[in-house]
């Protein structure tokens, strides 16, 4: 970590572009979505990464709010912009109208509830539904398995992997939030998945750059 530059806000929706460089052009602004079933530790996460403190005293998130951090991944200097959003129900539609110009979305549970485990599903397709994600085959996933700091767990690990293999293969990182386990190596490795996937687009892009000569020069070799 290069050092933290805290912005905490509520915000208006807005459209985010997937790589805003600053002013210098060096450093790249993602933001990422932490979702899942109020109470498995969102604002935790978020908390411990961004201000290093956990409390366990805290209160729902109503909407969402977001906290930024700058890092270094592989030698890029990233502006990690995270958003958290209130799992509660009753607040959906004050938070999805956030999720649109998200880079990766933190799809998050907790180990000792079921139910938030059952509910990874549901809060994907909710992300897929209102992001509107240019390309939603390739779109980065996390998984997090959050508080393992805990002894009851009711889901386990292996069956936290599966779930993932079965959905996309997205990266999974069992964490706590309140012993500090896995919390920063869950956010880099979303840095690390924005990172490749843009790469895949870029080559994707490149591929068919060359595919487009190659069309032009068929036509030509063929009439000599
Ligand atoms: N033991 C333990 N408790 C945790 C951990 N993370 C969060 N908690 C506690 O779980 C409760 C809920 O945490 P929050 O971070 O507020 O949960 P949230 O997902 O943001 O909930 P919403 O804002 O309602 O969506 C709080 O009492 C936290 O202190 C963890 O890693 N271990
Ligand atoms: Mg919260």
């Amino acid at each position: 970590m290069l050092g933290v530059h805290l912005q905490k806000g509520y915000v208006e929706p807005v459209l985010h572009p997937a790589f805003a460089g600053d002013m210098s052009g060096k450093s790249l602004l993602l933001k990422v979505i932490l979702l899942g079933d109020g109470g498995v530790g969102k604002s935790s996460l978020m908390n411990r990464y961004v201000t290093d403190r956990f409390d366990s005293q805290s209160f729902h998130t109503i909407g969402v709010e977001f906290l930024n951090r700058d890092l270094e991944v592989d030698g890029r200097l990233v502006t990690l912009q995270i958003w958290d959003t209130a799992g509660q129900e009753r607040f959906k539609s004050l938070r999805t109208p956030f999720y649109r110009g998200a880079d990766c979305c933190l799809l998050t549970f907790a180990v000792d509830d079921l139910q938030s485990f059952q509910n990874l599903g549901c809060w994907k397709k909710e992300f897929m539904y209102y992001s509107d994600v240019r390309d939603p085959e390739r779109f980065p996933f996390v998984v997090l398995g959050n508080k393992v700091d805990k002894e009851e767990r009711e889901v386990g690990e292996d069956e936290a992997r599966a779930w993932c293999e079965e959905n996309g293969c997205c990266p999974y990182f069992e964490t706590s939030a309140k012993d500090d386990t896995n919390v920063s190596a869950a956010f880099e490795a979303a840095v690390r998945e924005v990172l490749a996937s843009e790469e895949q687009i870029d080559h994707a892009l490149l591929s068919s750059t060359i595919d487009l000569h190659g069309n032009r020069k068929a036509p030509r070799s063929s009439c000599c």
